[in-house]
């Protein structure tokens, strides 16, 4: 399901996150292991507003293996618990349970000190459209789909998954729109097919994917297509990569349009090997920039006000 967000979309979406998150204790916040910043929601500290979290970078098996440790050590370095899974195999779902438990620890255990019976955790899936939500509900889930009936708080009856013991997991994910703020994270976010693709120019998307490889992976450009490097003029790059992928049209020409869709498809469908988009540097680099952005601001807002003073 591709989901176009309108504003009134995104505000019905967190609407209903929010009245969701109200029976749960802890957000298992479902994010693609190849960009686990670009594939996060731009809103979601906001909307989970200090619940405790445990982010889980998917996919993993399609993403950089040495990435993806750098990212969890990334999330980890900033007070947030991250593990990587593959939920299309069921690899690493004890991590999840683990990492749970880990995080209500405290909590839990001043329950116990209260005299309170212990009881399961309660956590819900939360994660833009096709990071691999219902894909991870149905592992977790097994046969272990309780029917619980209705929940108070909500009109809909919401079903609970017993994960283990100590877990029961909401069977309905909360679906929130992905960023939108500028180019690469639309190219980052369609070239992994979070968005739509009749929303994008796919020679555009082609032309994205072959600057990234050359820049990032370069050895994988000269293995698949025999080229080494991306040349000025596109039309050389895609000839020939059309002459060694052989994508001729119908009058023996090659077709321009098949090679953007072949490199596509084999991004997709990893061929070009494992890949990870968004990189831990430019997510200090950016994190900078907003630092100093505040400093700059803090700065004027005294100055404004020292100036006024002496007016
Ligand atoms: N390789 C790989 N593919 C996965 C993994 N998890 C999910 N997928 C695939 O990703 C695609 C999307 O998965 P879904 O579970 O439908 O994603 P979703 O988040 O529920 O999507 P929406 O219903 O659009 O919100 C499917 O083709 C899954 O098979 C994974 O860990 N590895």
């Amino acid at each position: 399901m591709t989901i176009q967000w309108f504003p009134g979309h995104m505000a019905k979406a967190r609407r209903q996150v929010t009245e969701q998150l109200k029976l749960v204790d802890i957000i298992f916040e479902l994010v693609d292991a190849r960009l686990p910043l670009s594939s996060r929601n731009p809103m979601i500290d906001e909307v989970i507003n200090q619940k405790p979290r445990l982010v889980i970078l998917n996919k993993m098996d399609m993403a950089d293996e040495i990435e993806t440790r750098r990212w969890v050590q990334y999330f980890d370095e900033r007070g947030i618990k991250a593990v990587a899974l593959n939920s299309f195999e069921g690899k690493g779902l004890t991590s999840v349970t683990k990492a749970a438990q880990e995080i209500l620890k405290e909590k839990w255990d001043r329950m116990k000190s209260k005299g309170m019976k212990p009881r399961a955790m309660r956590a819900m899936i939360v994660g833009i459209p096709n990071v691999g939500k219902s894909t991870l509900i149905n592992r977790l889930a097994k046969k272990n789909l309780a029917k619980t009936g209705n929940t108070p708080g909500v009109t809909k009856a919401q079903q609970w998954i017993k994960v283990g013991k100590e877990i029961e997991l909401l069977d309905t994910p909360g679906i929130l729109w992905p960023k939108f703020e500028d180019q690469q994270i639309g190219y980052k976010l369609a070239v992994t097919g979070a968005i739509k693709d009749s929303i994008t120019n796919m020679e555009d998307l082609a032309v994205y994917a072959l600057r990234f490889l050359e820049e990032r992976y370069p050895d994988r450009l000269q293995e698949r297509y025999g080229i080494e490097k991306v040349d000025e003029d596109l039309v050389v790059t895609f000839d020939a990569i059309g002459q060694k992928r052989r994508v001729f049209g119908q009058g023996g020409e090659i077709d321009y349009d098949q090679v953007a869709l072949l490199i596509i498809r084999d991004l997709r469908g990893e061929h070009l090997g494992r890949l990870t988009f968004d990189r831990v540097e430019d997510a200090i680099a950016e994190e900078a920039r907003q630092q100093a952005i505040k400093e700059e601001d803090a700065a004027r807002r005294l100055q404004n006000a020292a100036r006024k003073k002496s007016e």
